[in-house]
């Protein structure tokens, strides 16, 4: 049997993802970065970033003021084109996945992630009903009640608290059902009681889903709550990563 380079790389990353176990159970690598580089204006913005995060794991992303985490997340599902390195998702270069199958699949909560007018419904359904897809109101329903919106679909989402805007944003991206979610500082934009409030569904959220996310924080607490790994980025390089007890001692 004759292999391709792709084929290599493929059982390279079988064999790597066959030895990461924890006591007997396996942990398959759910999103993996190859030196992933993004050069804006000769600034290396993000530089040669490799990190890996295990299906169902929480990886906290931390680093000072522009180190370069909201470009790596941006990159992560390809809203960004990297100039150098790849990512891949389940073992597949997302450069051999169409963009939207990859936005589909790795869903992203901007930093300020901005509602259109209109009702909460109307913007948590917007993301499939451009693609020509329906939802139906029972998962929207369910969708808001996970969110501690229960009852809220026909809300102008102009009367809502920065709170509640925040979780439908949540809603909007967990309404594809994406595999990896990535959360650009979801919660540092709320006071301090919407922030305790959304970040408790957050770690609702991941730990009964086991839904893959990275999260990007510029709150060690926060990271220690809710990750399982952390990556430190300094200007756009990784300065460590690994486990919460072992990175931030
Ligand atoms: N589109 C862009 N064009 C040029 N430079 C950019 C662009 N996006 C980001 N940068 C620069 O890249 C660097 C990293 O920015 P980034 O927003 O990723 O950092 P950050 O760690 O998320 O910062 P913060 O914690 O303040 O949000 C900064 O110097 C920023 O000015």
């Amino acid at each position: 049997m004759t292999m391709g380079i792709s084929g290599i790389d493929t059982l390279r990353r079988r064999i790597q993802t066959d030895a990461t176990r924890t006591g007997g159970q396996r942990m398959a690598t759910k999103l993996e970065t190859e030196r992933l580089t993004r050069v804006v204006g000769g600034d290396r913005i993000v530089d040669g970033v490799s990190i890996s995060v295990s299906e169902g794991d929480v990886l906290a992303v931390l680093g000072p003021s522009g180190s370069g985490k909201s470009s790596l997340l941006r990159l992560l599902n390809r809203l960004d084109e990297p100039t150098d390195g790849t990512v891949f998702l389940d073992g597949t270069d997302y450069r051999d996945l169409p963009p939207r199958e990859v936005r589909r699949r790795i869903g992203i909560v901007p930093q300020s992630p901005a509602l259109r007018d209109g009702t909460v419904f109307e913007n948590v359904t917007i993301g499939p009903r451009l693609r020509g897809e329906t939802v139906t109101d029972g998962t929207v329903e369910e969708l808001l009640g996970r969110m501690n919106l229960d009852g809220y679909a026909d809300r102008d989402v102009a009367d809502l608290s920065g709170g509640e805007a925040q979780r439908v944003a949540i809603a909007r991206t967990l309404v594809t059902e994406p595999e990896v979610l990535l959360l650009d500082e979801p919660t540092s934009s709320l006071d301090s009681s919407s922030e305790e409030r959304v970040e408790a569904l957050l770690e609702g959220l991941v730990r009964e889903t086991d839904l893959t996310t990275v999260l990007v924080t510029h709150d060690e607490s926060q990271a220690r709550r809710l990750a399982d790994r952390v990556a430190l980025l300094e200007d756009g390089r990784l300065e460590s990563v690994g486990p919460v007890s072992e990175v931030m001692a």
